[in-house]
């Protein structure tokens, strides 16, 4: 799956790199295209934010997939963050021993003292092409000091049996490809190829009541009850309504209740 595996030691934004790669016309990008790096220094989150990735700190890399090609509705491309979540939990789980969550949409959460800390991050974008770049940000070795925001861990302080980050990073591919090519071949049907029930396993935000603010103040209290077939979490509300609420639909996930 993966033809194309370069490592660089520093760039801005591993995903700017492959998006821009992806306009830059001919024949194009094309599917399982790596790009891995040592440091990054303009590095991206969902809604623009920037993600903090330090020399060597963590594992740095976008992939380019092409769902499209192999006939997936757009609709359920809202599972490629959810699919990367499951290969990264568990690729981190058996190269580095380490267990994770995963908050919906795009969170990889740990334990750090008894506290749920952020360990890493996944932006899936359109790449103009047609085709899709998902970057993936983990914090491997980041000491206490290091941190960039309080709510933030690693690997590391999570009490990680191994850090080694080139293992690390065989494990999370092995896992993406694995999972990529189930759902793929199912047609991006996620309950068929078992990735709905992999997801709810690992996914920390199922059961929880949550706040999701959308766009212009609005925002949506309820017990996150389900992921449905096009990666939306389905939230059952006060009013006794299953709303569901799309990843590009919501500015901010928190605890409520
Ligand atoms: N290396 C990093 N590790 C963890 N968080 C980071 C890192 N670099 C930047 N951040 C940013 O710090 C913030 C962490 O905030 P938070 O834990 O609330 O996550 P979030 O993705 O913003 O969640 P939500 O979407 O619910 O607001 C995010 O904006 C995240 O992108
Ligand atoms: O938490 C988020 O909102 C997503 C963070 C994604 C960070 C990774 S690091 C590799 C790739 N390149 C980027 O610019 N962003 C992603």
């Amino acid at each position: 799956m993966w033809r194309e595996l370069d490592v660089v030691q520093r760039t801005g934004s591993t995903n700017s790199d492959l998006v821009a790669r992806a306009a830059g016309g001919g024949r194009g990008l094309g599917e399982g295209v790596v790009l891995v790096a040592e440091e990054q220094s303009a590095a991206r989150g969902r809604l623009d934010r920037k993600w903090v990735a330090p020399a060597r700190s963590g594992l740095f890399f976008s992939v380019s997939l092409r769902p499209g090609d192999a006939g997936v509705p757009m609709e359920r491309w809202g599972w490629l963050p959810l699919l990367t979540g499951v290969a990264v939990a568990t690729g981190l789980a058996r190269a580095g021993g380490v267990d994770t969550a995963l908050k919906w949409p795009n969170d990889v959460l740990v334990t750090v003292r008894g506290e749920e800390r952020k360990a890493g991050g996944i932006l899936a974008e359109a790449a103009g092409d047609g085709g899709v770049v998902v970057g993936v940000g983990v914090n491997v070795s980041l000491r206490a000091e290091e941190l960039p925001v309080p709510t933030a861990g690693s690997l590391g302080l999570a009490g990680a049996v191994s850090t080694d980050r080139d293992p690390l990073l065989r494990a999370v591919l092995r896992g993406l490809e694995d999972w990529y090519g189930r759902w793929r071949a199912a047609g991006g049907d996620a309950g068929a190829c078992g990735l709905q029930e992999a997801y709810a396993a690992g996914c920390a935000t199922l059961g929880r009541v949550v706040r999701a603010e959308l766009p212009g103040d609005r925002a949506l209290v309820g017990e996150a009850v389900a992921v449905d077939g096009d990666g939306r979490l389905v939230l059952a509300t006060e009013a006794g309504v299953q709303e569901p609420v799309g990843a590009g639909d919501i500015v901010h996930l928190r605890a409520a209740g």
